[in-house]
């Protein structure tokens, strides 16, 4: 638990934290000396206020009731100011550990490498960036308020001390057992957090899965199995929170059962030993605050036991990601490969599978010339595609532009050379150009309309707004065939040394799927292509025709 709330305190910058355990400190001294100025006040108010000690002596005869007055006026305004500030940089720096964290996380995920990513639950990380991240926040709150509680309970027991010495250890002790008497309900709020993310995360992906499966949900009319679905899963997350809640709520009455006892053996104690009134009244004063400090301390401390889960998950994935972290790209400046791009007795395994999914593989692609795989289902078409296109690192063998290995960082650079379009192609909610300039930024309009041409995407020009027409989420309002034009498009602006199409066509009509094979035929002896087809048009596109069965080459056909 030490070594969580340290994480999580360097999550902001020192220099702000000292400040602001600077104002919390000195906010309570400002409670301690107000309650120990009621001293030498109520013995200037009555007669009868009893021996008081010695050092209110001098302030009792030298200085005058309005002074006194004065400074403890001044000292409540000094605090409501100093708690001000508290406030607003407690707040501050609740939301940078915040951002801190979330920053951190989407860093990570975003340097894994393909691998690992393609194995996580997308779900898992979204829940984490959101909801997760804001707990750590919530915790971090509960931390300071731990701190600050700890310090201002501190500075009214030390004020007790000094008041009566036998009193104050009595209050103090007392006050220690309840507070480990409620170790017990510490650690189930630390399993209830537990629960919590898990029910955060189960959230996250009915979500996910739902807005996804958008399309197939109508049609298979799952929409109330899915509103119940949501319905279950929000209840089990409302079931956690209203959990936690009794656990804490029931811990506050034992508090202020447990500290009314405690006072009544005080005042007992204080009317056998004799205790000036004048000094008696700021004493319990000082206990009566010290119950509901004790009460938020508890809180705080249960509140942040709770979101430690939150901070071991968020720690667990990014420890993760970083050990999947890619290797910073070298040459990341475009490749123009002269004569070949070509693997060389490649294999790659994914995680948990016995079987390669491409095992011993050496082509090579020859450079401006279209390179067909085909092969059935799970025969490593794909696998070998993200070999070449430096998506996935190969466990054996190397790739080789010109004849020349790539280092693995060199394979990373090498992605800037190439584009891809795939089944299921992805656009982004704006307009057709934002999503043909979020591949190249600086595109002018004649190379924009011109990459439209060339992917048969010229019904871009018919839309009602042309380029500025929106596609809607994930381009759902255009066709299939529509979309996946504009994402050649898209993939062509970057002038690729290497285009790879992943069964670009697979789910289209044979209309769409002639447009597109007409574009690929359009640059032939112009770009390498790299195309992974089952059959059809695009499969006549082939210079070379590579057949593939479980991860190995079986035969290449030169059709050219
Ligand atoms: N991320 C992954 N984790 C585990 N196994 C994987 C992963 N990706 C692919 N595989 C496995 O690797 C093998 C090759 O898969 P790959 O996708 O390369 O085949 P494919 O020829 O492209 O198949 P398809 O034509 O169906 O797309 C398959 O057995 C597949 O189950």
């Amino acid at each position: 638990m030490k070594g969580t709330s340290v994480t999580l305190l360097r999550s902001v910058a020192a220099p702000r934290l000292l400040a602001l355990l600077a104002l919390m400190l000195a906010s309570a001294l400002t409670e301690g000396a107000g309650i120990i100025a009621l001293v030498p006040m109520l013995s200037l108010l009555s007669a009868d206020a009893g021996n008081i000690p010695d050092w209110a002596h001098p302030l009792a005869s030298h200085v005058t009731l309005s002074a006194l007055l004065a400074f403890f006026v001044a000292l409540v305004a000094l605090r409501a100011v100093l708690q001000y500030a508290v406030s607003v940089l407690q707040r501050r720096l609740q939301l940078e550990v915040v951002d801190h964290w979330r920053k951190t996380v989407f860093s990570a995920l975003v340097r894994a490498d393909w691998r690992t990513l393609s194995a996580l639950r997308n779900s898992d990380h979204a829940s984490m960036v959101v909801m997760g991240v804001d707990r750590l926040g919530y915790g971090f709150a509960n931390l300071l308020l731990l701190i600050s509680g700890a310090a201002t309970l501190g500075a009214i027991w030390i004020a007790a001390l000094w008041l009566s010495p036998v009193l104050a250890l009595v209050a103090v002790g007392g006050g220690l057992v309840v507070l480990a008497g409620f170790a017990p309900l510490r650690r189930r709020a630390h399993l209830l957090g537990k629960r919590l993310g898990e029910d955060y995360r189960r959230v996250q992906a009915v979500l996910d899965d739902t807005m996804r499966a958008m399309r197939l949900v109508k049609s298979h009319g799952r929409e109330q199995a899915a509103s119940e679905e949501m319905t279950r899963s929000t209840s089990d997350l409302r079931d956690a929170q209203i959990t936690f809640e009794k656990a804490a709520g029931r811990a506050r009455v034992l508090l202020h059962v447990g500290a009314a006892l405690l006072l009544a053996v005080i005042v007992a104690l204080a009317s056998s030993r004799d205790i000036a009134p004048a000094v008696l009244l700021p004493l319990i004063a000082l206990f009566a605050r010290s119950v509901p400090l004790l009460d938020s301390l508890q809180q705080a401390a249960q509140h942040w036991v709770h979101a430690v889960p939150a901070l071991k998950d968020a720690e667990a994935l990014i420890e993760t990601l970083r050990e999947a972290e890619e290797l910073s790209p070298t040459g990341s400046a475009r490749l123009h490969p002269a004569s070949s791009i070509s693997v060389n007795g490649v294999a790659v395994r994914h995680p948990g599978r016995e079987q390669a999914a491409v095992e011993g593989v050496t082509l090579d692609l020859a450079v401006d010339a279209t390179t067909v795989l085909v092969g059935p289902s799970g025969a490593g078409k794909s696998t070998l595609a993200d070999i070449f296109g430096g998506l996935l690192q190969p466990d054996e063998g190397v790739v080789e532009i010109d004849g020349q290995a790539l280092s693995p960082e060199g394979l990373i650079g090498w992605r800037a050379s190439v584009a891809y379009v795939h089944q299921e192609p992805v656009l982004f909610h704006g307009t057709v150009r934002e999503n043909l300039l979020w591949a190249e930024p600086e595109a002018r309009e004649d190379t924009l309309e011109q990459a439209l041409r060339s992917a048969s995407a010229g019904f871009v020009f018919d839309l009602p707004c042309g380029l500025d027409t929106v596609v809607g989420d994930a381009g759902r309002q255009l066709s299939g065939g529509e979309r996946q034009r504009i994402a050649l498009a898209r993939a062509l602006l970057r002038d690729p040394a290497l285009l790879i199409l992943d069964e670009a066509t697979s789910a289209l009509d044979s209309a769409n799927e002639a447009a597109i094979g007409a574009a690929i035929a359009g640059m032939a002896g112009t770009r390498t292509i790299l195309v992974i087809a089952h059959r059809g048009k695009l499969a006549e596109t082939a210079d070379t025709l590579v057949h593939m069965r479980d991860g190995r080459i079986e035969a290449i056909e030169n059709r050219s």
